[in-house]
């Protein structure tokens, strides 16, 4: 049996089976079946090939990558040529975006790459049209921003996160806190933090272990909300990603402005209009503020900080964690630090490799 003929097997048995507390782990277990061939199938198509590949991947430049995912004509390069200097074609007409095309976000010294991509439809996951290779592309984002027509129903919505939950892509969702090592002898031990208040029990886990035909391993399970589903995701853990999604309404300009207030208030939203520019500035901020980095300007004695260049470090980043991303040696020799900024006690704060720096702090680094 081939990949697509497993697959659909599977489809068809989840289909038959009735959801309920006696085969809910079984269908657990399918499901996970389902991410693992998925995950196949896109690896055999996005592999490769000898005679030169589709170039469709694009490398990775600036300080972080967002990637706009969405059904056809929702305004994803109209977006894109608004945002980044990047020109992209947009038309009135489905799959006018053939390819990946990347642009850059110059966000006050930082950069961020943001990638268009081809329109999605229904059955990306199982190869349909550019499908494969868009859901790829959307594994390497640091952020997606799923891209929506405010004029379509919340339908379209929820079939593209379907889509890229069946190929283990889990969004604004942290990865799920269950310790698991797998052992060569001792059987499978299992312990709680506390009592589980959602369906992962201790026979739950023996039962999917025993049906990945392990059976030595220790699981540590650290949050009483953990499911079945978490823990086949903590098992095939190299098919999961977990992704931040920024959900982004365009063509508001079109609706009323009653539905532009329903649809703002929704988590992890913002509404905008790429054609009359409204929300635009929004968008961006709103694109800084979930990749969750900070921009540090670093001073030599006696200059001025350059403010147009920034280092470019994760939010709740130490001293130490800049000094690692100027070089990784770089701690060896550090002395102490001069902080000015909102982390900094007086200004400026002498500080050792433990400080937690803010967004827009200046340093001076000292060295022995
Ligand atoms: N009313 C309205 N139309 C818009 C807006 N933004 C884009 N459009 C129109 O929507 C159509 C599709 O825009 P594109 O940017 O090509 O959409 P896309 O998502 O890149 O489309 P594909 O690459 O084909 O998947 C074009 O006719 C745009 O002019 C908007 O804010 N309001
Ligand atoms: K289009
Ligand atoms: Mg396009």
């Amino acid at each position: 049996m081939g990949v697509i003929e497993k697959i659909k097997a599977i489809e068809e048995e989840m289909a038959r089976t009735q959801k309920n507390k006696a085969t809910e782990y079984h269908l657990g277990l399918l499901k996970g079946k389902l991410a693992r061939l998925r995950q196949q199938l896109l690896a055999e198509e996005t592999a490769p090939t000898g005679g030169g590949g589709t170039g469709f991947e694009v490398a990775k430049s600036g300080d972080a990558r967002a990637v706009l995912i969405g059904f056809p004509s929702v305004g994803k390069s109209s977006l894109l040529s608004k945002i980044t200097t990047t020109k992209a074609e947009v038309a009135h007409y489905a799959f006018t975006t053939l390819t990946s095309v990347p642009g850059v976000l110059k966000y006050q010294g930082a950069e961020v790459q943001i990638v268009d991509l081809p329109g999605i439809i229904y059955g990306a996951s199982q190869g349909k049209g550019r499908g494969r290779q868009v859901i790829s592309t959307a594994r390497t984002a640091d952020l997606i921003l799923m891209v929506l027509d405010a004029t379509k129903g919340a339908h379209q919505r929820e079939s593209l996160e379907k889509e890229l939950e069946s190929v283990g892509i889990r969004l604004n969702k942290a990865k799920p806190n269950i310790y698991y090592k797998k052992k060569e002898t001792g059987g499978v031990k299992v312990t709680f933090t506390s009592p589980s208040k959602a369906n992962l029990t201790e026979e739950a886990i023996k039962g999917i272990l025993k049906d990945y035909r392990i059976h030595n391993a220790d699981v540590l399970v650290r949050d009483d909300k953990c499911t079945i589903d978490d823990f086949i995701d903590i098992l095939n853990d190299q098919h999961c990603s977990y992704i931040k999604c920024l959900y982004a309404y365009n063509k508001i300009d079109a609706v009323s402005l009653e539905e532009v207030d329903r649809l703002a208030r929704e988590p992890n939203t913002v509404v905008m209009s790429c054609e009359t520019e409204l929300g635009l500035d929004d968008v961006v901020d709103e694109i800084w503020y979930q990749l969750n980095l900070s921009r540090v300007f670093t001073k030599k004695r006696g200059i001025k900080p350059d403010f147009s260049d920034p280092l470019v470090v994760r939010n709740n980043s130490t001293v130490g964690d800049l000094c690692h991303s100027i070089h990784r040696d770089f701690k060896d020799k550090f002395k102490y630090a001069l902080v000015w900024g909102s982390s900094a006690k007086h200004s400026p704060q002498k500080c050792g490799l433990t400080h937690k720096i803010h967004d827009e702090d200046v340093v001076s680094l000292f060295t022995k």
